[in-house]
């Protein structure tokens, strides 16, 4: 903005700024001050500093990699070249800005873009192309613009063609929107500029107090400039408004100091105009022959066709420029719509490939939910049932467990009951089944089987298992047979216990006593039978013995004579005879037909002559006379031994008696 206003100013202090930035290589702001530079050069209408200052500008942004500001720079480049007249390297300057454009999108610089090319138009005369690009540029930055300086450049650029096409009314009211755009705005020469469209617009109008009024304001203007140029400007604009209101020496007075001012300023084309009005002005104030006027009058027709013919040859080399890049444009355009509808059909190719992909993606996800979600419901119900049953064998296995008559006992590896069935509580004597648990087996057993359990949780510990059966005092002075067998777990488990399970056998077991007792007797008299001799000796293994031989003396008379049955209750009588005089341990065996024997366990001499000794004391009163021999063991002799020795000393004892 300061270089609108105080563009010396901005210039004076740019070559430090533009040497810190390049020191620090800061290309951005470089791009920057070039920019600034190219502003402040346009102001003084300086265009080969607004040309050079624009390429380094436009450089130093590409090397900063910021496309806005090359862009800028490349428009201020274009704009100069425009002024320089250079309309050739303008327009393929503002064809890049277009195509770069396209890329960033910019309003403002595509205002400025179709400024140049309106510019461009009205140097060379072409008025109707240079309004319709003042308006597709007001178009491109719209109503509401932020860039109000450049709209304000269009709607005059749009002004100056239409006065120039005679649209004087349409010219005047779009000054009108220009200066109203400009109000506030503190640009001076754009200000100027405008005066000078409304002088143009109001000569054309026949307005010549708004000629005047604007030609001061332009005189004005160039004098708080200091600019030679416009003070021209101001004065040729006066000059016109004293030639129209037929002032000629206050329009000559004018047109001299516009003359003066160009032609310092070497502005031939400026100098050429105002000095052909001047001497318009001499002429018509008859300052001059009116025949040589009539020369000069021909002379400014021809040279003024003559520069309307180059404007118009200038014109057609334009077209033919605008043409061509505009048909480079729409080549590039095409091309890049091509390039774009590829990639949009590559990208279109692959969106539906990834969609593709997804919907298969999809699928799988699905499928794999359903299976997961079947195999999930088939084992959940398959665990129901599961489940079911194992409530069902549990609750089984509860009653079992809970009618039983068999006791079935859990307890640790050391003996302590975790569970008991209640017929378990029940022949223990341990009140409920609950009241078990937790306690140690010894403590429902008599102190007396303290070793046998002891051995029991030694072996099923060791071995995994026992059985056998347990014999349990009874408080009625009796006994109790259980059998039991017990399981431990697998080894490997990390808490093992036992299973023990166990019956009563006590009923059982005195009922086998009893057979096995039957097996032993004789069946007529109630003594031992032959068996119990083995059963004796293997019994008192180890140990002494004595041997008492009894024999009935003519038994077979006492059969035959007086019957069998008789004879039978001799037997009877005798073997009760014998069995009152032995001791308690001793067995009576009867050996077969009328022959005893008694087995003495441990028996002394003493003790074996005192049996014999009682028995021949009562004889008188036996059924029979019988005869007896005895025999103590003698060293490690077999029972037989020592029966064979008592049968002997029997037998010599009949032989005795007989004799
Ligand atoms: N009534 C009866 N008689 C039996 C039984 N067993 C054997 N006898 C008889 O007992 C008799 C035994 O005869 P012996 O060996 O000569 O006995 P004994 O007549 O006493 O003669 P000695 O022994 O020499 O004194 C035989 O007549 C047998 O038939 C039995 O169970 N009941």
């Amino acid at each position: 903005m300061r270089a609108l206003v105080d563009p010396d100013g901005v210039l004076g202090i740019l070559p430090t700024e533009l040497a810190t930035a390049r020191a620090r290589n800061d290309h951005q702001r470089e791009a920057l001050l070039q920019l600034a530079r190219a502003n402040a050069c346009r102001v003084k209408a300086d265009w080969p500093c607004q040309r050079d200052a624009g390429i380094a500008a436009r450089k130093a942004a590409e090397a900063g990699g910021d496309a806005v500001v090359a862009l800028r720079g490349l428009v201020a480049e274009a704009r100069a070249y425009s002024a320089l007249k250079d309309y050739s390297r303008a327009s393929d300057l503002l064809g890049e800005a277009e195509l770069r454009l396209k890329q960033h999108p910019q309003p403002e610089l595509s205002g400025d873009v179709l400024l140049g090319y309106s510019s461009m138009s009205h140097s060379l005369g072409r008025y109707a192309m240079s309004a319709q690009y003042a308006r597709r540029g007001l178009e491109a930055l719209g109503n509401d613009t932020p860039a109000r300086p450049m709209q304000a450049r269009l709607l005059r650029n749009l002004a100056r063609a239409q006065t120039e096409m005679g649209e004087i009314a349409d010219a005047r009211e779009t000054l009108r929107r220009g200066q109203a755009v400009l109000a506030g705005i503190d640009d001076p020469k754009l200000t100027a500029e405008m005066a000078l469209e409304a002088a143009r617009a109001a000569r054309a109008a026949g307005d010549i107090a708004a000629q005047r009024q604007n030609g001061e304001r332009v005189l004005g203007l160039g004098r708080e400039l200091v600019n030679s140029q416009l003070a021209g400007l101001g004065r040729e604009v006066l000059g016109n408004a004293a030639y129209d209101a037929q002032d000629w020496i206050g329009a000559r007075q004018q047109y001299a100091e516009a003359v003066a001012s160009f032609r310092a300023l070497d502005l031939k084309r400026d100098e050429l105009r105002v000095l052909r009005s001047q001497i318009q002005a001499e002429v018509a104030s008859g300052a001059m022959p009116t025949e040589s006027g009539g020369q000069l009058r021909r002379l400014f027709e021809l040279s003024a066709e003559v520069e309307k013919a180059d404007r118009a040859q200038s014109a057609d080399d334009f077209d033919a420029r605008l043409k061509y890049a505009q048909q480079e444009q729409s080549v590039a355009h095409l091309q890049r719509e091509a390039e774009l509808s590829r990639q949009r059909a590559q990208a279109l190719a692959e969106r539906n490939r990834l969609i593709l992909w997804l919907e298969l993606l999809t699928v799988a996800v699905l499928v794999v939910i359903l299976v997961s979600y079947l195999q999930v419901r088939r084992a959940h119900a398959r665990l129901q049932s599961t489940l079911t049953a194992l409530h069902e064998r549990e609750a089984q296995a509860s009653s079992l467990l809970h009618m039983s008559k068999g006791c079935v006992l859990l307890h640790d590896i050391e003996g302590r009951i975790i569970m008991a069935n209640p017929a378990t509580a029940t022949a223990f004597g341990g009140g409920s089944a609950e009241a078990m648990a937790g306690k140690p087996l010894q403590e429902f057993l008599p102190a007396a089987l303290a070793g046998e359990v002891a051995a029991y949780l030694a072996k099923v510990a060791d071995e995994g298992s026992a059985e056998g059966v347990l014999v349990v005092p009874a408080a009625d002075g009796g006994q109790r047979n259980w059998r039991f067998a017990s399981n431990r777990t697998e080894p490997g488990d990390a808490r093992p216990f036992v299973v023990g399970q166990a019956v009563e056998i006590t009923e059982q077991a005195r009922q086998v006593e009893a057979l096995r007792e039957q097996g032993l007797r004789d069946v007529l008299t109630g003594a031992f039978n032959r068996r119990e001799v083995d059963r004796f000796e293997a019994s008192a293994a180890g140990r002494g013995w004595g041997v008492i031989a009894i024999d009935l003396d003519g038994f077979k008379q006492i059969n035959d004579f007086r019957g069998h049955e008789h004879g039978d209750t001799v037997l009877v009588s005798m073997a009760q005879f014998i069995g009152e005089h032995v001791r308690a341990d001793d067995s009576l065996v009867r050996m077969g037909g009328d022959e005893f024997v008694v087995l003495l366990p441990d028996a002394t001499p003493a003790a074996l002559e005192g049996v014999t000794e009682r028995l021949h004391q009562h004889a008188p009163s036996a059924a029979c006379r019988f005869s007896l021999g005895s025999a103590l063991r003698e060293g490690g002799e077999s029972l037989a031994s020592t029966l064979a020795r008592a049968d002997e000393a029997m037998y010599a004892a009949k032989r005795a008696r007989r004799s």
